[in-house]
Formats: structure tokens, C-alpha cells, sequence
């Protein structure tokens, strides 16, 4: 099948949103972004977001003293976040967040991110529907890397209007 990337590790929402976006594709987890060169914007995909309060086994909820995630998904459980009376700490992936804390077997430490992170990285669901708006609909744009037509240097412009995969 073909591909797209999808910006963080697996578990991501992102790569939810890639797959969204491109059914036939599978999505590829891209850790880093050569920002090297142009992108053009191709359209968004929306995605209703439910996210998880996760730990480690064996963590309870008195024991956390942080939450590390991705500042976008912090900010979405302010009311959950407030009451925990947890230190917030941003890192760039929520997946990315989880895996750290799992690799790390923190004990006080929890994170805000999806099932499916829980799943792939082996993490307790202290929590789940934990944002504050319960119907929480998050906007993903999609990029791409200026095409190129092959023997030549010059890009090859698309029209993101004219591309009905995008809707
Ligand atoms: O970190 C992720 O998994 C993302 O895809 C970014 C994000 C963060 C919070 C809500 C939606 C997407």
C-alpha cells in the first residue's frame, strides 16, 4: 500500500488523522521533520479527541506529582490537569510522552494521551474522557512535501481544491 508520514510515534493522534485523511495509505510514525524544504497545504481532517489520563502499572492517582504531554492536549484537560494538582511539563507527542514514561518506569509521573497509546506502549487507563470539552474536536492540517517531477527540477504544483481524497 502506499504511504504517508505522520508527525510522532505510534499511538499519536496524528497518525489517527493520517489514516483519516488517506484510507488506502498506511501511516508511517516520522520522528523528526527535515525542514529543508517547502510544503504546501492540502487540506485539514477533524478528529474528535478523547484523551486518557496514563501511568504505569501499579501507579495511583495519589502518586502523581506530573504529567508530561503535548502542550495542545495540557490544555484541553486544564479542569482534570487543576484538580490532580500536577506539575504540567510539554513535550512535543502525547504518544512520545507515554513511551518516555513507560521506557523510564516512572512512578510519579502520568501522561495525557489516546487508547491507543495505552495500548502500544503497555500503560494503565487511570482515566479516560479527561478533556474538558467532551465533544473535543481537534483540526489536523495536512502537508506536503512540494512534489517534483522526476528528471527535472521543477516543482510540480497541485491545486488542495481540486483533490477530492482531501474531503
Ligand atoms: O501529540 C499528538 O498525539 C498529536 O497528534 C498532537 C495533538 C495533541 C492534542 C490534541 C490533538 C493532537
Amino acid at each position: 500500500s502506499d504511504l504517508s508520514s505522520s508527525w510522532g510515534v505510534s499511538g499519536a493522534y496524528s497518525e489517527t488523522a493520517a489514516e483519516k485523511a488517506y484510507p488506502n495509505c498506511e501511516a508511517v510514525p516520522c520522528e523528526q521533520f527535515d525542514i529543508a524544504f517547502e510544503v504546501t497545504y492540502c487540506g485539514e481532517v477533524q478528529l474528535p479527541i478523547r484523551h486518557c489520563l496514563l501511568a504505569n502499572h501499579g501507579v495511583r492517582v495519589e502518586d502523581l506529582t506530573r504529567v508530561l504531554s503535548h502542550p495542545q492536549a495540557l490544555a484541553q484537560c486544564e479542569n482534570t490537569l487543576t484538580t490532580l494538582r500536577v506539575i504540567r511539563e510539554a513535550v512535543d507527542n502525547t504518544a512520545g510522552a507515554a513511551q518516555f514514561v513507560a521506557l523510564h518506569k516512572l512512578k510519579d509521573t502520568t501522561d495525557v494521551a489516546s487508547l491507543g497509546a495505552a495500548r502500544v506502549y503497555d500503560m494503565n487507563v487511570l482515566a479516560q474522557d479527561i478533556q474538558d470539552d467532551a465533544d473535543n474536536i481537534t483540526r489536523f492540517l495536512m502537508l506536503a512535501r512540494e512534489p517534483v517531477i522526476p528528471g527535472t527540477d521543477r516543482p510540480f504544483k497541485v491545486d488542495p481544491t481540486k483533490n477530492s481524497r482531501l474531503k
